[in-house]
């Protein structure tokens, strides 16, 4: 399906270096891409909304998180290949289109449509593939029916499972304490009690048709693509094995990228499936993590219809950090939105001190775990000094304004 419209990107001097960014699976910074620039495109694959409840602020903190590590990229002077899809079929679209009486495939369609708008506001690149799980099911039932060939899916009943302890690796994207795996797969969307597994931890990979649902008619008879295989069969068909990183939130690390990692190195024989496994904290409202099932949401298209300028909601976002769990209070839009203003009037200004020490620090706070509020402290700087007025001994440059915002659009992607 369609993706949105890409966002323009100045060309900056010189390059920037490969970023550094936590890894889950090792619990530490990792510079990604381990490779030079010769070597291909830097390959990503973010998971996507399942849409509906589109685009809260929680979305698009992640979303950003990810737009950073890409322009931190194509400023060291990589290609990147990005693919994110949409779970445009899965129990809980399924769910909320039952409650409110709707259609879930307008649903699905109307809330990825202001997903897109909303990306597009943020100034969020786009991916170069941006894939439904429903156009994918011939792409899911392969890996499945490949799966089952190697012994590594069974039947329970008409559905089909992955057997986990097929992955030699099981547990090493996530890190998460093996006591916790069975409550935390049951929070979410797993079914550790259901009779007839091999091990609790097994997930669905095709659910036969239940009554009232969607379905398609497959080789594995009728039914729908589990959520994890989704996302695998995705990556693997758009980008390959052995991406630079996988991103999401960090409620993605298990059981989701878990085993979508498990089943793509099961079934390709290649690992591992990502070299890095990025993942963003979660966006709060009133001590609760910001989340559908709360309904707690602030919406991305709600501020922009009250007329906030999406540059000060990106910038809301960007003054923390992508790893942080975080609380959203309207304060921080007004925090924002006098930054906004106050570097819009440094940057109008017909010359100012040179900006390639600031360029230097952007790009450095950028190569550091993404540090995008230090890197807001560095052109704070700048535009302090900007304003206050040149100091006896400052050289002014009259290109330094233009440079000071070409460099915040690329690295942070804040048009001034
Ligand atoms: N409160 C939040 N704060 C930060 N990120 C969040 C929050 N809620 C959801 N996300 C992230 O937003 C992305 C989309 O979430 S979602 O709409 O529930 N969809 C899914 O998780 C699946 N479609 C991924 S394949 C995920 O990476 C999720 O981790
Ligand atoms: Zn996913």
């Amino acid at each position: 399906m369609d993706a949105w419209p890409t966002t323009h990107l100045p060309k900056l001097p010189g390059l920037g270096a490969s970023p550094r960014v936590f890894d889950t699976s090792t619990g530490g910074l990792v510079a990604t891409p381990a490779r030079p620039a010769a070597d291909g495109p830097a390959r990503i694959y973010v998971c996507g909304i399942t849409p509906y409840d589109a685009t809260h602020l929680g979305h698009a903190a992640t979303y950003l998180a990810f737009d950073l590590v890409q322009r931190a990229w194509l400023d060291a002077g990589y290609d990147v290949r990005y693919v994110q899809n949409v779970t445009d079929v899965d129990d809980p679209l399924l769910e909320r289109a039952e409650r409110d009486q709707d259609d879930w495939q307008v649903l699905a369609m109307r809330e990825t449509a202001l997903f897109r708008e909303d990306m597009t506001a943020l100034r969020i690149l786009p991916p170069y593939r941006y894939i439904g799980a429903v156009e994918s099911i011939d792409l899911v039932v392969a890996l499945v029916q490949r799966l089952i060939e190697q012994g590594a899916a069974y039947r329970v009943d008409e559905d089909v499972y992955f057997d986990v302890h097929a992955e030699p690796d099981f547990g090493s994207v996530s890190n998460l304490d093996p006591a916790l795996r069975e409550k935390i797969f049951g929070e979410r969307g797993g079914d550790p009690d259901r009779p007839g597994k091999r091990h609790p931890l097994d997930c669905l990979l095709w659910q036969a048709e239940r009554p009232g649902e969607p379905s398609w008619e497959t080789p594995l008879g009728r039914g729908r693509p589990g959520w994890h295989i989704e996302c695998a069969a995705i990556a693997l068909e758009y980008l390959g094995a052995g991406i630079d990183v996988q991103g999401g939130g960090s409620d993605l690390s298990f059981p989701h990228h878990e085993m979508g990692a498990a089943e793509a190195q099961v079934v390709t024989g290649e690992r591992p499936f990502a070299y890095t496994y990025v993942h963003a904290g979660m966006v709060g409202l009133d001590g609760e993590k910001m989340s559908k099932s709360r309904g707690n949401l602030v919406f991305v298209s709600k501020l922009r219809a009250e007329g906030h300028d999406p540059m000060a909601i990106r910038l809301a976002l960007l003054a923390h950090h992508y790893r942080a769990d975080w609380e959203w209070h309207a304060e921080d839009l007004e925090r924002a939105e006098a930054r906004l203003a106050r570097w819009r009037e440094a940057v109008s200004r017909p010359d100012a001190p040179s900006a390639d020490p600031l360029l230097a620090e952007l790009r450095e706070r950028l190569a550091d775990d993404l540090d995008a509020p230090g890197a807001l402290a560095a052109m704070d700087r700048w535009a302090d000094a900007v304003l206050a007025g040149p100091a006896a001994d400052a050289v002014a440059d009259p290109g330094a304004p233009g440079l000071a915002s070409r460099a915040l659009d690329a690295l942070l992607g804040v048009a001034l």
